[in-house]
């Protein structure tokens, strides 16, 4: 991808695409890639908004060489966000440029005395504190646990650039693209939403105290650290945002389930069929060991309906339903209908765990729970059609 694409007449983006790493945060899978965001401003004072992630330093570097003069300094260094994938080349950016400031705020200095060591020259900004450029300036937003305790936007007021560090972003690299005008929207939904139920999911508060903040600053266009621009449609994402941290849901039912001898199974498939003929038109199955707990997160924040079905595994349950479970516990899941049901030969274990899960998040049952014994009968099946038949009707009343 060319380097020092234009934003604005000396705004530059020096980003990189990263289509080698499988796995973000070496966790959530990388199958479209990711792009970190960074960006040059061009000035009486040069200024670098975040870096990238330290294995693509050259590329980054080799950007910022293309656009200054040779011996041109570059004067800020301004860390929207402390995150290594974003403040990976922090140290060695002010090797390359000694007499560079740091920009940042409170708990960005935390971090990177902790990270990194102390540096001489550092500048500790407040919310709506301005540096001067010459031709620009920068304004401060502070947007704390969004998803960091230090993160924070920058607004370059001339040409009303919000750079808003990971929210906003997506996963999926930028295949020739920047900006949001370039590309279908609809293509990119669900690597974003991928993206922010995976990664800022929990912080829904902060998500929402932010867009309330926005709404006072005069912004044309926001750069993330990943995916888009949104020159043409700031609107279209913002929007998204706010379904999302609501966790308003759109009229369908996901259903998670385990299986190892396909009892559960059959049970799942049988209640995905129910609410077809139910006129649920969006029902989502997964099998947990076979698809990865990022998608399945993803389509959990998207609809309305979550069935959950899992064996007894020693007494517990079945482990990549556990994982799952877990993670919907730690991001706080909530306005979710819930079913639950499972298959079990002995004392159960997995059934019973369902019931704490909706215990801990408290998450509304349509159903009662039902656990089948040895294999599901026709009485089971019944049942998963009453479930079936209860959660259509609930998410249909919700439309
Ligand atoms: C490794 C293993 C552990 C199990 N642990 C329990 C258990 O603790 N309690 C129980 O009632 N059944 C237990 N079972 C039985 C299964 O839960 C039961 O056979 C279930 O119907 C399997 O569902 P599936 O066909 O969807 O895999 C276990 C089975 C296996 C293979």
């Amino acid at each position: 991808m060319n380097h020092g694409i234009k934003l604005s007449q000396h705004i530059f983006w020096i980003g990189v695409n990263d289509r080698r790493t499988h796995l973000f945060e070496n966790l959530w899978p990388l199958d479209k890639g990711i792009s970190y965001n960074a960006y040059l401003i061009r000035d009486k004072k040069n200024v670098l908004i975040d870096t990238v992630e330290i294995g693509h330093v050259e590329s980054y570097f080799d950007a910022i060489d293309e656009i200054l003069e040779s011996g041109e300094n570059v004067d800020y260094l301004v860390i929207n966000h402390m995150e290594p994938d974003h403040s990976g080349a922090l140290k060695l950016i002010t090797q390359r440029y000694p007499d560079i400031t740091l920009v940042g705020n409170k708990n960005t200095f935390k971090f990177v005395r902790g990270f990194f060591g102390d540096f001489k020259r550092i500048l500790e900004v407040v919310e709506g504190d301005t540096l001067d450029l010459g031709d620009h300036s920068l304004t401060f937003v502070m947007t704390p646990m969004l998803h960091w305790p230090e993160t924070m936007m920058t607004l370059e007021t001339k040409n009303q650039i919000l750079f808003t560090g990971d929210v906003f972003g997506s996963f999926g690299t930028l295949d020739g693209v920047l900006f949001d005008d370039e590309v279908n929207l609809d293509d990119w939904e669900p690597e974003q939403r991928r993206y922010y139920s995976n990664i800022v999911g929990k912080y829904v508060k902060q998500t929402q105290r932010a867009l309330e903040k926005l709404k006072t600053v005069n912004v044309r266009m926001f750069a993330p650290t990943h995916g888009l621009i949104w020159r043409q449609h700031p609107d279209h994402i913002v929007n998204l945002y706010d379904r999302w941290s609501r966790l308003d849901g759109d009229p369908g039912v996901v259903i998670a389930y385990g299986s190892m001898y396909g009892r559960t199974e059959r049970m799942a498939e049988y209640i995905a069929r129910e609410l077809i003929l139910a006129g649920i038109r969006h029902v989502k199955v997964y099998d947990a060991s076979k698809t990865h707990l990022s998608y399945i997160l993803s389509d959990i924040w998207k609809y309305r309906g979550l069935i959950i079905g899992s064996p007894a595994y020693n007494n517990r349950l079945f482990p990549t339903i556990e994982a799952l479970t877990i993670k919907l516990e730690q991001l706080h899941i909530k306005n979710r209908l819930l079913g639950l049901f499972g298959t079990a030969t002995w004392s159960g274990g997995g059934v019973k765990n369902l019931i704490r899960f909706a215990e801990t998040t408290g998450l509304e049952m349509v159903h009662p729970p039902h656990e089948a014994k040895y294999r599901p009968l026709e009485k089971d099946y019944e049942i998963c059609r009453d479930i079936a038949g209860r959660m259509a009707t609930r998410v249909k009343n919700d439309e």
